[in-house]
């Protein structure tokens, strides 16, 4: 099988350096973005460059001591970052918070990033393992943006759902994931639509393989040792910078013409042979002729 890896004068350091900043400073100064999943890899970047442009950020998350690291890693001279330990599924918990985060200064930006699966093949999938990544990736993510149209409505926010590359096609692992991320997608498109006439765009950002400090280092390695090289045609995964500087981007007026978007964030993954989140995919031989007889 053909192994994928970065261009040899890509490999330096100049193209390395996590630093990819090209917005404007303070372009994003006297705005109020919701951020979920803010405590950790994706989110927490998220966070870190909306302040460092400027924005107030409300964080949301479950786990507390991750939400305080971000307040930590965020800097306090531009604009400002406050947190609330929420479950996304609990439509009671998330109506709260949106409310007392919101009723003054509405909501210029909502980051529908809290999501997560286990890998597994579909036969291997229990109704219930399929429900609970399906009301984590797809019904909390319309729970939160119901939660949030008013205030969006407000000014004319922007909704940036986050996806997964590949959403449009397939990855062995992962049915129950992108059959919610799907959803997503087919919403995103929906709703850009219907709420276009109150000036809120809905996009979705589908990065490819990110290995941020966040998951857990056998699955970090494995990502990295196999999954990069097997089905990321650039060679290289996808910087939590990378997607932190297209959301702003997408925030600022610059994105005001963009809405119902798809854009995966992947180095080709999508048009390539698919991810393979299962150990011993393609099934050995064996096996193919087992179930045939
Ligand atoms: C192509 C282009 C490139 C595409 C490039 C794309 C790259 C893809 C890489 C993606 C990376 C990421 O998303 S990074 C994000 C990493 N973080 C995470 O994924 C963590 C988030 N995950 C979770 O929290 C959990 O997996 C999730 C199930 C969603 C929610 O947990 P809950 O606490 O609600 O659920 P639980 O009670 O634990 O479990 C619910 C049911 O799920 C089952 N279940 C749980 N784990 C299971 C497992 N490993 N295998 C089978 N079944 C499992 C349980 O047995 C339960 O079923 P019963 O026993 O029947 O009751
Ligand atoms: N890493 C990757 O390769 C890719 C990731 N993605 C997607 O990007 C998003 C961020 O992932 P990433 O940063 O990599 O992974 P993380 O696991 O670091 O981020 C997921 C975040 O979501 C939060 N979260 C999970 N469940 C809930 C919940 N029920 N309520 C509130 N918050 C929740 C977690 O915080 P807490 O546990 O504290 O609640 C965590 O901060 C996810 O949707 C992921 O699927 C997409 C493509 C590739």
């Amino acid at each position: 099988m053909r192994t994928y890896r970065p261009h040899p004068q890509q490999s330096g350091r100049a193209w390395e350096v996590a630093d990819v900043k090209v917005l404007q400073p303070l372009l994003l100064a006297g705005t109020h973005a919701v951020v979920t999943g803010a405590g950790s890899g994706i989110g927490q970047e998220i966070c870190v460059r909306l302040v460092e442009l400027g924005a107030t950020v409300t964080g949301i998350g479950r786990n507390e001591s991750a939400l305080q690291r971000t307040a930590e890693l965020v800097g306090s001279e531009q604009g400002s970052f406050r947190w609330f330990s929420a479950d996304v599924r609990d439509c009671a918990q998330v109506r709260s918070i949106i409310s007392e985060a919101s009723a003054e200064l509405g909501i210029d930006l909502l980051v529908n990033n809290a999501g997560g699966q286990f890998y597994a093949e579909a036969d291997q999938i229990s109704d219930n393992g399929f429900r609970a990544v399906v009301d984590l990736n797809l019904n909390a993510v319309f729970t939160v943006i119901s939660e949030a149209k008013q205030f969006l409505a407000r000014r004319g926010g922007s909704i940036v759902n986050i996806s997964l590359s590949g959403v449009e096609r397939g990855s062995v692992g992962l049915a129950h994931s992108l059959a919610a991320r799907a959803g997503v997608l087919a919403m995103t498109k929906t709703l850009a639509l219907e709420w276009a006439h109150l000036g809120i765009r809905v996009n979705c950002l589908a990065p490819g393989v990110v290995i941020s400090d966040s998951l857990p280092d056998d699955i970090a390695s494995s990502l990295r040792d196999h999954v990069v090289p097997e089905s990321v045609p650039a060679g290289r995964p996808t910087p939590t910078a990378d997607v932190a500087e297209f959301v702003a981007f997408i925030a600022s007026p610059a994105g005001r013409m963009i809405t119902g978007q798809l854009l995966q964030i992947d180095g080709a993954a999508h048009l390539g042979r698919g991810l393979h989140m299962v150990d011993e995919w393609p099934p050995a031989e064996e096996s193919c002729d087992e179930s045939r007889r």
